[in-house]
């Protein structure tokens, strides 16, 4: 057997053939079990270990959005996704709120818990609400114990910096994985006065590398670096051991994030600079609203044999004598 038959090693094969190729291409981890044994094995789950096998192999690590089952279904559909993030940003993109300070735990819940029956190999990962982890240390591990227990997420995510340095050993104490969050901090958008780049001043940057390695010695296995200047995710990358995924953080983080539907293109609201849509799926949406409409207007849907049930001839004969008779 040529092929490793770890999982962490095995992605990093696959990966480095896909990169030596050139293009996009199936992971070598559907590979034959054993010798003489052809069937296709599933792709292996990732868990925090491989993140970390990641990093040290320098293999991009990919995380990508989802809020319900189709979308939790489509981030499986594919071995190279690794991680799958049920982002707050829910509140925006999916709920039609203005902001995510709005999104209740329950909420949260309620949606892990459908991308979940959608997971299969990513590592599951959701953000604590705003709200649901700043209240007492105690009030915090029950709510991301909740989140565990009632949506089978394997990890959470807590944006903030010092001030969730006691919670972030807490959670990783009682076994329950955190991904950090720092730079720009969403649910923090009114104290920051809107949605701004972080780290641009000597001060700023300093706090935040020393944020950084606070929050990776109290336990957390990864972190998630949003709207930074490229050298700044360059330079935490380096001075941290864990895995680091940015967004807006420039191309030398360990990963890399983007929320969904900015990049399916089905979000059409403000687009940050970060943002590159690898689809345009809102177009396609309403081609098909366009045309299913039109269908029903001009009659030509639903077509009568395709589309349409029949009843026997003579039974129905049958069913209109019956009723002449009442
Ligand atoms: N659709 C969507 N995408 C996201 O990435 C996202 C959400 N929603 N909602 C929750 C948070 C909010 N996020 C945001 C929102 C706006 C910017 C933004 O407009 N940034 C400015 C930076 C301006 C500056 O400091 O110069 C930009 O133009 O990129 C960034 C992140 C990230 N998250
Ligand atoms: C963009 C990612 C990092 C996030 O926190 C979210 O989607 O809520
Ligand atoms: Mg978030």
């Amino acid at each position: 057997m040529s092929c490793s038959s770890t999982l962490g090693l095995s992605r990093l094969a696959s990966s480095a053939a896909v990169r030596g190729r050139g293009q996009q291409r199936r992971w070598m981890s559907v590979r034959p079990k054993e010798e003489g044994d052809n069937s296709i094995q599933k792709t292996e789950k990732v868990t925090i270990h491989t993140l970390q096998t990641m990093r040290a192999a320098k293999v991009p690590i990919s995380m990508l959005t989802a809020y319900d089952y189709p979308t939790g279904l489509s981030c499986s559909s594919n071995p190279a996704i690794d991680v799958t993030l049920v982002g707050d940003s829910l509140a925006q993109v999916c709920l039609g709120y203005k902001s995510t300070t709005q999104l209740t735990l329950d909420e949260m819940i309620h949606h892990a818990r459908a991308v979940a029956r959608g997971t299969t190999h990513p590592l599951l990962v959701a953000d604590m609400p705003f709200g649901s982890y700043h209240g007492s240390l105690d009030d915090a591990v029950n709510n991301a114990v909740r989140m565990v227990r009632e949506s089978q997420i394997e990890a959470v995510k807590l944006e903030g910096g010092d001030e969730i340095v006691d919670l972030v050993h807490r959670l990783t104490s009682a076994g329950i994985p955190v991904m950090a969050h720092v730079g720009l901090l969403p649910q923090r958008h009114v104290s920051f006065s809107g949605y701004k780049v972080q780290g641009k001043s000597v001060a700023s940057a300093k706090a935040m590398v020393k944020t950084s390695k606070l929050l990776e010695q109290a336990g957390a296995f990864s972190m998630v670096v949003e709207a930074v200047p490229k050298e700044l995710g360059r330079y935490i990358t380096e001075n941290v051991t864990i895995p680091t995924i940015g967004i807006g953080a420039g191309p030398w983080t360990n990963g890399q994030v983007l929320v969904w539907d900015d990049a399916m293109g089905t979000w059409l609201g403000h687009k940050a600079k970060f943002v590159r849509r690898f689809a345009n799926l809102q177009t396609a949406r309403e081609i098909g609203v366009q045309s299913y409409a039109s269908a029903v207007k001009d009659g030509s849907f639903p077509d009568p044999q395709r589309e349409s049930y029949t009843i026997d001839k003579a039974e129905f004969a049958r069913f209109l004598e019956a009723m002449e008779k009442e």
